[in-house]
């Protein structure tokens, strides 16, 4: 049924992905070339939901019975999760055009990789598998690129450790992670000390495989879409406000999983809009589940013009259109229970506030220096190579609005760096030249002929 080689993935447009696709030549990573000026009109849709998309190959491998996934994200991330399941015997079909159908092996049925899954640049990957995978029989070894070996892993490690997982980690708490196999789990409670939906998407996982009751309380909401899948798949998650709760033991049933489109790639198109005289964008069918749209209510609170549209529920999650039009910004202090509600949206968000009027002030948002890149050096250093007043803080920025002048700025291998300089362009004096985006495919394929379709003025070159 697998439509996948000794070599690797075929892709639905004909190209394969090799072996050590995810740990590529850097020499080879293109820069973006984007010219001043323009504006986004017409109507157009995103790339599905990253985060959606690796939990329906997790949970549907997991699952009795066939799901079938439409929508989902055939970026460099998610095909890492879906190429990690491969590799531990689950039937997979697809991507093709969206569309994957996951053979579901049962809460046991996973086997013994051959080699180390490697990850790619997909921290989402490693935090969650690492819970999913303490509970089983074999060993395995998790691995990813230079970015994702550099980042903390031990705010899963440690509680891990203590439900009784043996998990080995570097000397600095990252990556190798040599998981052991066949340890007794027990559940815990566990109070997070960060907001994040990558611990407690783990310990919930982990807590599947345990005896008695896991549960797990955040410090302030973030992305629930784990407890969503587990509970369309009948499996029973207990909630309040701030605390999650499974009980090990039980099953998952298939289910067909409906992918929206992505806020965070949405994210880039807003600000873009929103940034441009003259702009005026539908982006369709956009999930909007409510510990995901802080970019909404950030870019509100500075003005800009957001329309949702028609929404509806589509799987469990809520979706919309999102139409936005150009409109003058203003900085603001942004509101600290925002901040893990936009979490991965902030280098976009920076370039809006470079083109605001006034200052904006960003705190609260340390975490920021532990995603694919540190987000607030790289972002202030990018901003301030464009002319732009942005202090870096130890846990935010200051950015005074004003001019953004053209000049070449490094990504640093950043997704969402790339793809928000790349949207300044809209508003700079001069040409924005943005090196080392090949990790833009890691989150939106394609996004320069989807941009360009969109009126930016944008290349890709080696
Ligand atoms: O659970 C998820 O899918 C994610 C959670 C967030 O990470 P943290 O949990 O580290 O905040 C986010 O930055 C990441 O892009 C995706
Ligand atoms: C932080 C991100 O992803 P991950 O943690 O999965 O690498 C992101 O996509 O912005």
């Amino acid at each position: 049924m697998s439509n996948v080689m000794d070599s690797g993935i075929r892709r639905n447009d004909g190209r394969e992905i090799n072996q050590g696709f995810l740990s590529m030549n850097k020499h080879s990573s293109p820069q973006f070339k984007a010219t001043p000026g323009g504006s986004l009109k017409g109507k157009l849709r995103v790339p599905g939901d990253k985060s959606i998309s690796h939990r329906s190959i997790m949970l549907g491998a997991l699952a009795d019975g066939v799901t079938e996934i439409q929508g989902f994200l055939e970026g460099e991330d998610s095909l890492a999760t879906l190429k990690a399941f491969l590799a531990m015997g689950v039937s997979i079909d697809g991507p093709h055009e969206g569309r994957v159908v996951v053979k579901g092996v049962g809460m046991h049925g996973l086997t013994a990789p051959a080699t180390a899954l490697d990850l790619g640049n997909s921290g989402t990957s490693m935090r969650l598998l690492s819970g999913l995978l303490a509970g089983q029989e074999f060993d395995v070894e998790l691995v990813g690129d230079h970015s994702l070996m550099s980042r903390p892993m031990r705010r899963v490690t440690e509680p891990l450790a203590k439900m009784g997982a043996v998990i080995e980690t570097t000397d600095e708490g990252t990556a190798p992670l040599r998981i052991r196999g066949g340890q007794t789990l027990k559940g815990i409670d566990y109070d997070m000390p960060v907001a994040s939906a990558q611990v407690k998407s783990c310990l919930l996982l982990a807590g599947l495989y345990a005896q008695g009751k896991t549960c797990v309380t955040e410090p302030a909401p973030t992305r629930d879409h784990t407890e969503r899948m587990l509970s369309g798949m009948g499996y029973e998650v207990v909630r309040n406000t701030s605390r999650a709760c499974v009980e090990g033991g039980g099953h998952l049933k298939a289910a067909a999983i409906d992918v929206p489109s992505d806020i965070s790639s949405a994210a880039f198109f807003l600000v873009g809009a929103s940034i441009a005289p003259g702009s005026d964008l539908l982006i369709e069918h956009v999930g909007i589940n409510p510990t995901r749209t802080g970019v909404l209510e950030i870019l509100r609170l500075m003005g800009a013009d957001i329309e949702v549209q028609n929404p509806r529920e589509v799987g469990g999650e809520p979706v919309a259109d999102l139409r936005v039009r150009y409109a003058p910004l203003k900085g603001i202090d942004i509101p600290v229970e925002q901040v893990p509600l936009a979490i991965d949206e902030f280098p976009a968000l920076f370039v809006a506030a470079a083109c605001a009027e006034g200052r904006t002030v960003l705190a609260g948002a340390e975490e920021l220096r532990v995603k694919e890149s540190d987000r607030i050096q790289v972002m202030a250093d990018g901003l301030q190579a464009l002319g732009v007043d942005a202090q870096a803080t130890p846990d935010g920025m200051i950015i005074e609005g004003g001019a953004i002048n053209g000049g070449r700025v490094d990504s640093c291998g950043d997704h969402r760096i790339a793809m928000s300089f790349a949207m300044a362009a809209l508003r700079s004096r001069s040409e924005i030249v943005i090196d080392d985006c090949d990790n833009v495919n890691t989150s939106f394929p394609d996004f320069v002929g989807l941009a360009s379709t969109a009126g930016l003025s944008i290349q890709a070159v080696r």
